[in-house]
C-alpha cells in the first residue's frame, strides 16, 4: 500500500513507539492490527454510547404531552426556533445542554439533565440512533427529528 492511499473508513494509521512500525487502529472497536486494512471498520453491534438530549415536542409529536405541558400545541417550526435558541446559548457558552434540558426538555429524562444512560444500536428511534452514533464524545448534534419531536443531542461517553 502506497503511503498516500486512503484507508477504508473507520481506520487510522498509527506508529508503534516501541518498534517504529506502522499499525492500524479500528476507531470503533479500538482494536489494532499490523496488516493494512482493506475493508471499512464496522462498529460492533454491542457498541455502547452515552448521550444527553433536549427534546422539544410539538403538536405533531407521537405523544404531544410532557411533565412540562399536559397538552403541547406549539408547531414544529416553533419547536425548531426554540431549539435554535438553545443551541445558540450552548455555543456561546452561556448555558449547557444539561442545564437547559433540566428546565425545558419535554422528555422524562429532563430530571437527569437529559442523560439517557448508555445504549446500543437498536435502542432508540432510528433517526436519533444514527445521529447519536455519528457524534464524537463531547460533540453536539444538529437538530434531530423523530416521532417524539425535535432533539439536540450531546454524546458524553
Ligand atoms: C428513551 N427514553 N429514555 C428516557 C429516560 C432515560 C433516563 C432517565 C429517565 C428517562 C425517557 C425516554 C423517552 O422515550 N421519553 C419520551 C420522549 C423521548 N423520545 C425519545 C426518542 C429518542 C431518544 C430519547 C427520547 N425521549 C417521553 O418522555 O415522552
Amino acid at each position: 500500500m502506497e503511503d498516500d492511499t486512503p484507508l477504508p473508513r473507520g481506520w487510522e494509521k498509527r506508529v508503534s513507539r516501541s518498534t517504529g512500525r506502522a499499525y492500524f487502529l479500528n476507531l470503533y472497536t479500538k482494536e489494532s492490527q499490523w496488516d493494512v486494512p482493506t475493508e471499512e471498520a464496522s462498529p460492533k453491534d454491542d457498541e455502547k454510547i452515552r448521550c444527553q438530549h433536549l427534546l422539544v415536542k410539538h403538536c405533531d409529536s407521537r405523544r404531544p404531552s410532557s411533565w412540562r405541558d399536559e397538552v403541547i400545541t406549539r408547531t414544529k417550526d416553533e419547536a425548531r426556533e426554540i431549539l435554535n435558541g438553545y443551541i445558540e446559548l450552548i455555543k456561546k457558552g452561556e448555558s449547557t445542554l444539561e442545564e437547559l434540558a433540566k428546565k425545558y426538555s419535554d422528555c422524562s429524562s429532563a430530571k437527569h439533565g437529559g442523560d439517557l444512560g448508555f445504549f446500543t444500536r437498536g435502542a432508540m428511534q432510528k433517526a436519533f440512533e444514527e445521529a447519536a452514533f455519528q457524534l464524537e464524545v463531547g460533540q453536539l448534534s444538529d437538530i434531530v427529528d423523530t416521532d417524539s419531536g425535535l432533539h439536540i443531542i450531546k454524546r458524553t461517553c
